[in-house]
């Protein structure tokens, strides 16, 4: 697993943009490499942002989005077109705006599918087995990039301190009892995230500060599971001055005006 890196930008806005712009840049050499990108998305406040300023940039043309895959970190398991799911949020800010394959747009169904929460997480576990390749050595794809939003609590993805979803070796769960509503969830495992080529963790605003810093200590992952979040070529921790502010000195840090 990869050491993370900390970037940090002067406010969430700064860092929305700059964080659109290393996505584009991603997708594109992921595409050069190989043909293809397989990103996931997270909800969240500045993740959502960060998809809305893919959507406002020129540069987003550079990307083949016909030869992306979209996939979900999370969802929240509501009924498909609720305003709360993250898929609603990622159509409305960027996949709307987008010429993709809709046959690679990789949903986590709700409830509205006729699937309970276990049935909706074995479903997408099977659709992401039937996208690994051999050189994934795994039942996921090795994702080019995984994008993680951060909670106070320092949850990623629906992965919170203390419950079980945190211990499980399958690549799907549902996770019930959520402390955010709504409470039933369905989120990718540690394996999944730690299976990634990049993963980012994105976070902004003075109340992840404290949460910024245990994920990049060595906090068990039952008590920090963004303590977790570590790619297998490379991690960076993408932050907001407010964010940052807890980080200790020592820890390198490259930061932007
Ligand atoms: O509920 C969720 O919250 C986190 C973080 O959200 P934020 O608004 O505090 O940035 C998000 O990463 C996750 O995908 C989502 O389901």
């Amino acid at each position: 697993m990869s050491v993370p890196t900390v970037i940090t930008h002067r406010d969430a806005d700064v860092l929305a943009k700059a964080v659109a712009a290393r996505v584009i840049v991603r997708a594109v050499d992921a595409q050069s490499a190989k043909g293809s990108a397989h990103l996931v998305l997270t909800g969240g406040t500045v993740g959502i942002a960060t998809l809305a300023e893919i959507a406002a940039s020129p540069a987003r043309d550079a990307v083949d989005w016909r030869k992306v895959d979209i996939w979900w970190g999370d969802e929240r398991f509501l009924p498909s077109g609720d305003a709360e799911r993250n898929e609603t949020g990622a159509r409305k800010a960027l996949l709307d705006h987008l010429d993709l394959d809709p046959e690679r747009v990789h949903v986590m169904r709700g409830p509205d599918s006729g699937m309970t929460a276990e049935e909706s997480a074995e479903a997408y576990a099977e659709e992401l087995r039937r996208a690994a390749r051999p050189e994934d050595h795994g039942p996921a794809p090795s994702f080019d990039l995984m994008m993680l939003g951060m909670g106070p609590d320092g949850h990623i993805a629906s992965l919170f301190p203390g419950l079980p979803a945190l211990y499980d070796t399958r690549p799907v769960v549902a996770v019930h009892g959520s402390p955010k509503p709504p409470p039933t969830r369905i989120s990718l495992t540690l394996p999944v995230v730690q299976g990634s080529r990049e993963v980012w963790v994105i976070a902004a605003g003075e109340e992840k500060a404290g949460a910024v810093r245990l994920a990049l200590s060595d906090s068990g992952t039952m008590q920090v599971p963004a303590a977790g979040a570590r790619g297998r070529q490379r991690t960076l921790f993408l932050l907001d001055r407010a964010a940052a502010s807890k980080i200790p000195s020592s820890l390198s840090r490259i930061s932007s005006p």
